[in-house]
């Protein structure tokens, strides 16, 4: 987690860890100049890591509170990405947030599913890319953390709920506990079939994960599969299930105005990128692009870091396998 500590402890621990936080902070803008700057522009001169220490994700939330507008989701956004250069912080970041959502924009999903919330980051880009009538289920492990992503949804002004009347709705739990109840979950007997998912969670859940996606019909022929963090930590495993080859993935990155999401002609999606499937029980053939993008998790605390090349992976599930799951 990207949180030092877990917050569970009374005042004393938490300003002893706030002053631990202070001073490693010190110690981190001694050797890199970067992070002094940085410290020099916060919101009170040379003291953010004092003003704003960040022992658990919803220490995040006075900081919103106090820098973004209400209802301007870009605003928030960009408190997060502030935020994120004094701490490291999980979130998909800028340019992987507009290769989502520029996914999310053409690929027009009824239903969309996020697999890892933390703070709704992601959630807050992919919703409003949403068409008319559009939803986005977010599944997120730990209860915290879906609370400050309800909450910092909810500073961008977008509606959270549960059931089908909501357009966003952040679940708490395991992906492999609640994806199953998935229908139920979101107050649908019907067939529910994704038009994009964007896996952003434990990477060797991302596996397991997208064969029951498969086999319990959420993702069909015309589902749009995003995997983050492909390459760093990395995802061997399902970019072999995907149709790509991890050892030779980064001589093959596309730009993100390269890839294509369409269909072949003459293809019928099965979900339609609607919701009209019946349960599934098959498996994908997919075609995979791999857009190059820099692993968004800054770890400047570390004296030796590098920016690291890592990858979305981006794959087209173009039909359904009777038979194969
Ligand atoms: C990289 S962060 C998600 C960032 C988010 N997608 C965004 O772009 O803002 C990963 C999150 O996945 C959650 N997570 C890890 N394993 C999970 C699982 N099996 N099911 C649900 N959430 C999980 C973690 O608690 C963490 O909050």
């Amino acid at each position: 987690m990207p949180s030092p500590a877990s917050g569970s402890g009374g005042t004393s621990r938490r300003q002893a860890a706030a002053a631990l936080l202070t001073a490693a902070a010190g110690w981190q803008a001694a050797r890199h100049p970067a992070w002094a700057d940085d410290a020099a522009s916060g919101p009170s001169s040379g003291s953010f890591y004092n003003d704003w220490p960040y022992l658990t994700p919803s220490d995040i939330l006075p900081y919103l509170r106090a820098t973004a507008n209400p209802g301007d989701i870009d605003s928030v956004l960009s408190a997060i990405d502030r935020f994120a250069g004094f701490y490291p912080m999980y979130r998909c970041g800028p340019e992987k947030g507009a290769i989502l959502e520029s996914l999310v924009a053409r690929q027009r999903p009824q239903l969309a599913l996020e697999l890892g919330t933390f703070m709704g980051y992601g959630a807050a880009r992919i919703s409003r890319q949403l068409p008319p009538g559009g939803r986005l289920i977010t599944i997120e492990a730990g209860e915290e953390q879906a609370e400050v992503a309800r909450q910092v949804l909810q500073l961008c002004g977008v509606e959270t709920g549960e059931g089908p009347g909501a357009r966003v709705q952040v679940v708490n739990g395991l992906s492999g506990d609640v994806l199953p109840r998935l229908r139920e979950l979101a107050g649908t007997a019907a067939g529910l079939a994704a038009g994009l998912v964007f896996l952003d969670h434990c990477k060797p859940c991302y596996l397991p994960d997208l064969i029951s996606m498969e086999r319990l019909g959420l993702v069909q022929a015309g589902t749009v599969v995003v995997a983050d963090n492909v390459l760093v930590p990395g995802a061997p495993d399902y970019l072999a299930h995907v149709g790509a080859d991890a050892a030779r993935a980064r001589r093959s990155l596309v730009e993100s105005d390269a890839l294509d999401i369409s269909l072949p002609l003459g293809t019928t999606p099965a979900s339609g990128g609607a919701g009209a499937g019946d349960g599934g029980g098959s498996g994908c053939a997919y075609r995979t692009q791999l857009v190059g993008s820099m692993f968004e998790v800054e770890q400047r605390f570390k004296p030796d870091w590098q920016p690291q090349q890592d990858a979305l992976s981006v794959s087209l599930c173009l039909q359904g396998l009777p038979g194969a799951a």
